[in-house]
């Protein structure tokens, strides 16, 4: 794959800080993302990934930290990095009254594009709007606003695509053929940072990196995230999970249980203890449900991620306090 090439690095930021007033958002952050690579961005809500994405492409400028976009130096050529990357935002604004085309048109111009109703027909093909062309922006479902709006970003055929949640509120199906898209794209040559809260998405991803309190605490591939947490999950199924839920939580070594319809997931960190664990709270329930080692997943290990980061954020500012 050419993102194993280490020269193609298309972003390479090192100890990117920003701080609102008192409040450090992004906290040096560094991180690398190469030609072709798709990298989902996960974290909390408001732990720093808009503003991380902001400042990549130019349109924020850090407090600290140094680094490049596009072989462009992040401080020194933001107005030329602005115009190469296409960027799509939580909320992409359209003209509601204007059809596809001619908001595609209305871009183009912004753009300032050669051949620009070539260039429009050209997108709408390549993004599967063509056959909407005139149908007014306003009247359309979520996900073929999405589309538009990836239309948009991708039209001037920038070689890095920035996503701030690009399918919030869109169905699944929708979802799919959005991500199905953005492969498509990837194996053309173009490079993606996706910020995302959908675990299936993060799934789609090449790789991922998890940001908390604006401070990276995970990177990897999925099943590298998931190893290097050093979780145990044992699924407990059974008529009653919700009781034995609550029992279980109580229990020493647990850290999560979560019921999936008739399944329970109990998550801890060491194997022997949080069998102990599950057996008590089986004994203490009468339940006879059925106990079995299982797999750890993504969410699991975000949740812990969270949980520690929470954990250090209050112990560093109650002694800053
Ligand atoms: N212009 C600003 N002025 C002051 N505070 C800001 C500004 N922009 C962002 N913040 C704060 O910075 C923090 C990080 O916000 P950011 O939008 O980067 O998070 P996020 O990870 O993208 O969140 P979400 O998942 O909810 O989109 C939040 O506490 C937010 O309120």
């Amino acid at each position: 794959m050419a993102a194993d090439r280490p020269e193609e690095v298309v972003i390479d930021i090192h100890g990117l800080t920003k701080r609102f007033g008192e409040k450090t958002v992004v906290d040096h952050v560094s991180l690398d993302v190469r030609r072709g690579e798709i990298v989902g961005f996960l974290g909390p809500n408001g732990s720093g990934k808009t503003t991380t994405i902001r400042m990549i492409c130019g349109l924020l400028r850090p407090d600290d930290g140094s680094g490049t976009c596009l072989g462009l130096d992040i401080l020194r050529d933001a107005d030329r990095i602005k115009r190469q990357v296409g960027y799509m935002t939580q909320r992409f604004s359209y003209y509601e009254d204007l059809t596809i085309r001619e908001n595609l048109d209305f871009v183009a111009r912004i753009y300032d594009l050669k051949n620009r109703a070539e260039t429009v027909k050209a997108t709408l093909q390549r993004l599967g709007l063509y056959e909407r062309r005139d149908q007014l922006a306003g009247s359309l479902s979520g996900g073929w606003k999405q589309r538009l709006a990836l239309a948009a970003s991708v039209m001037h055929q920038p070689k890095l695509l920035l996503l701030d949640e690009p399918t919030a509120g869109v169905d699944p199906q929708a979802r799919r053929e959005f991500w199905d898209e953005i492969h498509d794209l990837a194996s053309d040559g173009l490079t993606v940072l996706v910020s995302t809260h959908y675990m299936d998405e993060a799934e789609r991803c090449h790789r991922i990196i998890y940001i908390a309190y604006g401070k990276i605490v995970a990177r990897g591939t999925v099943a590298e995230v998931i190893e290097s947490s050093g979780l145990s999950t044992i699924v407990v199924s059974g008529k009653d999970v919700g009781a034995i839920a609550k029992t279980v939580r109580e229990m020493p070594g647990v850290e999560q249980a979560a019921p999936f319809g008739n399944d329970l997931h109990v998550v801890g960190p060491d194997p022997a203890a949080l069998k102990r664990a599950v057996d008590a709270a089986l004994a203490e329930t009468g339940s006879d449900a059925v106990a079995e080692p299982g797999e750890t997943s993504l969410e699991d290990v975000f949740i812990r991620l969270m949980q520690q980061a929470q954990a250090r954020d209050r112990s560093t500012n109650g002694k800053a306090s």
